[in-house]
């Protein structure tokens, strides 16, 4: 069982008239696996949100189909479909108090009072809120109310859990708690689960599967090691982290091995320009010494840097560390 998206194309109207309509989601078709953590990774505008919204029936597609644990959602509206959704910015019943917003679903669904209280316990403790259980939406933490949003969500036991920037609008520290919560939590419930993002280290840590959309198609899926070791493309090897290019192949920064002497098989030599320290690496701007003296980057480790003696003006030779990501499909093949 698993979420089928086939062919799914969705236009906006541009704005202005007489101006072709603006193509979203570009023929996705797309097998989300039952029981993981999916990821849906790109830049902004690419259509995650668009293609989230589909799947919950928030939004419809001009054409294509869903298919919900071997059902045809195509049609069906939101409210049975049987998923649970969390935006960023979530809205709560603000007169309401914790315990109150996360037995809302159940309530509506006239589930006997004596389920409701335990189920709402049951949620409070697993999205460690049990003290919190009386306070008001506005008396809690950013981060505090989007685990309240997550057990409301899930307290209709959904088929489906969906996350649109989930702790989009949180600080870089709570947003990575909440992260490695969400991953502890996930391997607690197991409710098939999509989260939008478009931060590539949230998607790396967080995720069994990653989806990279960018401008309404899909450029790879595949486990976060598929993606960081076989980049299907360019795109989403600059996506996925830093890059550089040399002669035009990319390769990470990192994955460059930076000597002082020469004479090892293929490195290419070239000058130190200009260094930047930035916490536990030192990153390198460096000039190749050939023809065309393109600049690269090149990143080393702090203790590194200071054993090799590395300094502006200092000629070096650059060659790939061993074992280093290919770095393109193309290049396997050229
Ligand atoms: N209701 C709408 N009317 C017109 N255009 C829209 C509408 N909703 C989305 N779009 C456009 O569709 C494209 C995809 O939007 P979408 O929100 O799916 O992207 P996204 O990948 O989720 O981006 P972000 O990370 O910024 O939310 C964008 O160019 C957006 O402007």
């Amino acid at each position: 069982m698993s979420i089928d998206i086939s062919h799914i194309t969705k236009r906006f109207p541009s704005a202005g008239s007489g101006k072709e309509p603006f193509v979203a989601l570009d023929d996705v078709s797309l097998t989300i696996p039952s029981g993981r953590l999916t990821a849906l990774l790109g830049p902004s505008g690419g259509g995650k949100s668009t293609l989230l919204r589909i799947i919950a029936g928030l939004e419809n597609a001009d054409s294509g189909a869903v298919t919900i644990e071997g059902t045809d959602a195509t049609h069906l509206p939101a409210q049975k479909r049987n998923v649970g959704f969390v935006f960023q910015h979530y809205a709560a019943f603000k007169h309401m108090s914790v315990a109150k917003n996360v037995a809302f679903g159940l309530e509506i669904r006239k589930r006997p009072k004596a389920e409701v209280k335990q189920k709402v316990d049951d949620l409070l403790n697993l999205v460690h809120l049990t003290q919190f259980a009386d306070r008001l939406p506005s008396q809690l933490s950013g981060g505090q109310r989007q685990r309240m949003a997550l057990a409301r969500a899930l307290a209709i036991e959904p088929n489906v859990l969906l996350l649109d920037e989930p702790f989009g609008a949180l600080d870089a520290k709570v947003r990575k708690e909440l992260r490695e919560w969400l991953r502890r939590l996930h391997d607690e419930v197991h409710v098939t689960t999509i989260f939008v993002t478009h931060d590539q280290e949230e998607a790396l840590e967080v995720a069994d599967e990653i989806v990279v959309i960018n401008e309404g198609r899909v450029e790879q899926v595949g486990t976060p090691d598929q993606l960081y070791d076989a980049p299907a493309n360019d795109f989403v090897m600059r996506f996925l982290g830093p890059t550089t290019e040399i002669n035009g192949v990319l390769h990470r920064p990192h994955d460059i091995e930076v000597f002082t002497h020469p004479g090892i098989a293929g490195s290419i030599p070239a000058r130190v320009v200009r260094e930047l320290r930035v916490g536990f690496e030192v990153r390198l701007t460096v000039e190749l010494l050939d023809a065309a003296h393109e600049e690269i980057t090149v990143t080393v480790t702090r203790a590194h840097h200071r054993s090799l003696g590395l300094r502006p003006d200092l000629d070096v030779w650059l060659a790939p560390t061993h074992g280093a990501v290919v770095p393109v499909m193309e290049s396997v093949t050229a």
